[in-house]
Parts: C-alpha cells; sequence; structure tokens
C-alpha cells in the first residue's frame, strides 16, 4: 500500500496539476469542471470512469447538470498519493478531449 505524500512531494506534483487545488479540512485534492451541456459532462464522466477502473483507483464526484465536482483521497490510506496524483493527470487528460467550455 503507498504511503500519504510528504509536504514537498506533494508541492511538487500540485506544480503538475494547476488547475487543482488542496481541500479544505480533508488529506485530499479536487478540482471542478464545467461543460457546455449534460450530454458533455456526462461524456466526460464515462472517459473518466473507465479510466479509473483501469487505473484500479477511483474518484469521489458529483454532477450537477453541466457541472462535475471531483475530489483525490486514496481512502485505504486516508490521504494523497501518488495514485491519486495519476488519476488527476488522466482526469485532465480525459477533459481535454472533450473540451470543457470552462473550468
Ligand atoms: C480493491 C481495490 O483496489 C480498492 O478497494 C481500491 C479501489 N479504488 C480506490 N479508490 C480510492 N480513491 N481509494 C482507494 O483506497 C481505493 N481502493
Amino acid at each position: 500500500m503507498p504511503t500519504a505524500l510528504y509536504a514537498a512531494d506533494r508541492a511538487t506534483a500540485l506544480l503538475g496539476l494547476p488547475k487543482w487545488r488542496e481541500c479544505e479540512g480533508r488529506d485530499a485534492i479536487c478540482r471542478s469542471f464545467h461543460f457546455s451541456d449534460f450530454s458533455a459532462a456526462f461524456s466526460f464522466m464515462t472517459r473518466v470512469a473507465l479510466a479509473a477502473e483501469r487505473a484500479g483507483h477511483h474518484p469521489e464526484w458529483s454532477n450537477v447538470y453541466d457541472r462535475v465536482d471531483i475530489v483525490l483521497c486514496s481512502h485505504d490510506v486516508g490521504g494523497l498519493t501518488e495514485r491519486d496524483i495519476l488519476l488527476a493527470h488522466l482526469i485532465d487528460d480525459a477533459a481535454h478531449d472533450g473540451e470543457p467550455s470552462r473550468s
């Protein structure tokens, strides 16, 4: 089982994920995505679901019409690990494929 990232490693990892921010009150990162409509948002979620399943690591998320809010945390260690960083990159890639209208 991977261990939670140390502060320095976390800061370095987040430099490569400029649109993600640390989640207030917990050891996790989050990002919100906005799309043109529900169909675009749900297409993105489908791409993320498949990528997450392949990676064996899964997001906490919610969807309201054209918006998708995502939190990444490794539940088994109760904090942020390299698996969350990898999944954040996969999610950013999935968003680029679907062109969020704004984010
Ligand atoms: C058995 C399976 O690999 C685990 O339950 C995985 C699945 N996806 C997961 N996703 C997240 N975010 N945290 C986990 O601890 C986790 N565990």
